[in-house]
């Protein structure tokens, strides 16, 4: 049996074959025409704090079809499990008052991460955070591989076909805000940046976090050194984004550019040449 961390969603609301079903120019049974199918492939998706990075990745899996959505800020969290060497390496760079009753609870309890605490220092410095990257972004990636390579291996124990009942497209969707600061890039065939205009941004912090203003907007700032929020044109010209979402409308128009992307091979990094 496929054991995933509870940090994976494998949804289970439309099947690819109903996808193909609905599409004018497609057979039943085949992905819909010019997708990323029938290949296994990895999305990388990045974006700022309230691009609706989050909701484009519950829609790809939802409602396109999509196997599976790893979000990399639960993964973030798994590894602070009680106890963990994470936990030992972050109290010893940042002190014990980033753990639980600051460190000093019962002996025999594994000591655990206060993420409130941590966040306080960390987002407030942008030093302390990239210590704390360098902590934990190793962890974090060989989680996320290590997921990825699970789904891909139950994939092709499944016959690696998106035609059977229940068939889905094979495309992994892997939300990570900082997944080019990172490195995670090259784990994905393709990489969108889900942007949107500030001022949108902002109201739906404000209204779907209770935010302030200046504290959805210190939010957003804080993001805009981060490579793919801050700079989506420089990152597309370079090939590092491959594709541009813009979130800058309602729901379904989301929905649509989403399916529309996903069987764009723009929108993808080009197929490798078999050696
Ligand atoms: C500082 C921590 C403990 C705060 O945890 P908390 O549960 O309070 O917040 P959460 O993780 O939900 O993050 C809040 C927002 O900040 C963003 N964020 C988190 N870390 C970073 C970072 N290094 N750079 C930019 N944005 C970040 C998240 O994407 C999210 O939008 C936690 O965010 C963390 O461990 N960050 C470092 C690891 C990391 O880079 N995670 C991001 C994806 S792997
Ligand atoms: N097109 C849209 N129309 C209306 N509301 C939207 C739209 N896209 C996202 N939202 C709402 O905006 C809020 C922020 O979206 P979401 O949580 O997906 O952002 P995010 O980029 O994942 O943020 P974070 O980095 O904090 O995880 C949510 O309440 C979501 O429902």
């Amino acid at each position: 049996l496929l054991s995933l961390p509870a940090t994976t969603t494998i949804a289970s609301c439309r099947t690819a074959m109903e996808l193909a079903a609905a599409e004018p120019n497609t057979a039943p049974g085949e992905p819909p025409r010019g997708t990323a199918a029938p290949s296994f492939k990895v999305l990388g998706v990045c974006g700022g704090i309230g691009s609706g990075k989050s909701t484009a990745c519950k829609l790809l899996v939802s409602s396109c079809g999509c196997l599976a959505h790893i979000d990399a800020d639960k993964v973030a969290h798994s590894v602070y499990a009680p106890g963990s060497r994470a936990v030992e390496d972050v109290a010893a760079r940042f002190g014990e008052g980033v753990l639980k009753n600051g460190g000093k609870g019962d002996v025999c309890e594994p000591r655990e991460i206060d993420r409130k605490q941590l966040g306080a220092i960390v987002f407030a410095d942008r030093s302390a955070m990239a210590d704390l990257e360098k902590i934990v972004w190793p962890h974090v990636g060989a989680a996320i591989g290590d997921t990825i390579g699970k789904l891909r291996e139950e994939w092709e124990r499944s016959g690696g076909t998106a035609d059977e009942p229940g068939g889905r497209l094979p495309v992994v969707v892997l939300e990570a805000a900082v997944l080019l600061d990172a490195g995670w890039e090259d784990l994905a065939d393709g990489v969108w940046a889900v942007t949107v205009p500030r001022e949108d941004a902002l109201r739906r912090l404000i209204e779907s976090r209770g935010l302030s203003e200046a504290e959805a907007a210190k939010r957003i700032d804080a993001q805009a050194s981060c490579r793919g929020i801050g700079n989506v044109p420089e990152e597309v010209a370079a090939g590092a984004v491959t594709g541009v979402v813009a979130n800058d409308g309602s729901l379904s128009d989301l929905e649509r550019v989403l399916r529309e992307s996903l069987e764009d091979p723009s929108f993808w990094k080009p197929a490798k040449e078999p050696c």
